[in-house]
């Protein structure tokens, strides 16, 4: 898409389910006016809950795709998912760093594509992803192993700016540590 670092980033939010991905992206955009949070295209259904996504169907997901409409989009969990690159673009022309929830198999494209791009890999304790995930609800407890079988998956290979942020404890540690890493040059807020 782009190299100028002079648009906002887009940084990416990583990690396991359960581990705090969308809530931390929430937390974050509440906490700081320069980021926006990007809201993505899902074959997802409409009354799921969770994160603020674009419902839709695989039929219309597959028009979207031709007419060009998606900077990236991948298949995860039985689902599609899209990254809209108007909404992208607009973001970024303001200024704004731009959140996405990102799937770790996409980091390398999403590399390419993005130019000013950072990685927040999201991490905490198996036991800590299980208990959340079945707190959060929104899986069957078959579908909620399922997303446990693929916590520990590694990031590929030759990404240029990650930063792991420890999701353990309180999310408020976790939104400090993130907004640190995107704006390293602020002083500490309170
Ligand atoms: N630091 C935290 N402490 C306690 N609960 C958390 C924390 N971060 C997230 N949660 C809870 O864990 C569950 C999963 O969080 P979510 O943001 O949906 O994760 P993800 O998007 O990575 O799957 C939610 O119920 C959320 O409220
Ligand atoms: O390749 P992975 O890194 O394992 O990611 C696979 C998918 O999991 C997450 O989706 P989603 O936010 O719908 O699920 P989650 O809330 O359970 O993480 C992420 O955004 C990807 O779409």
């Amino acid at each position: 898409m782009t190299d100028d670092i002079s648009l906002g980033p887009v940084i990416a939010i990583v990690g396991p389910s359960g581990v705090g991905k969308d809530s931390l992206m929430e937390a974050l955009v509440a906490a700081e006016p320069r980021l926006s949070l990007l809201k993505r295209v899902i074959t997802r259904a409409p009354e799921a809950g969770g994160e603020d996504y674009t419902p839709v169907t695989e039929a219309e997901f597959a028009q979207r795709e031709a007419a060009g409409e998606f900077a990236l989009h991948w298949s995860a969990h039985g689902l599609l998912y899209g990254v809209p690159a108007a909404a992208v673009v607009a973001q970024r022309a303001a200024g704004r760093g731009v959140l996405v929830n990102f799937s770790r198999a996409m980091l390398v494209d999403a590399q390419d594509v993005f130019g000013n791009f950072v990685i927040l890999n999201v991490t905490a304790s198996p036991e800590v992803l299980a208990a959340r995930l079945a707190g959060r609800g929104r899986e069957s407890t078959e579908e909620q192993a399922k997303r446990l079988a693929q916590a520990s998956k590694p990031l590929p290979e030759g990404l240029h700016h990650v930063h792991q942020i420890d999701n353990s404890g309180e999310l408020s540690a976790a939104v400090q540590a993130a907004l640190a890493v995107i704006y390293p040059d602020q002083p500490e807020r309170a």
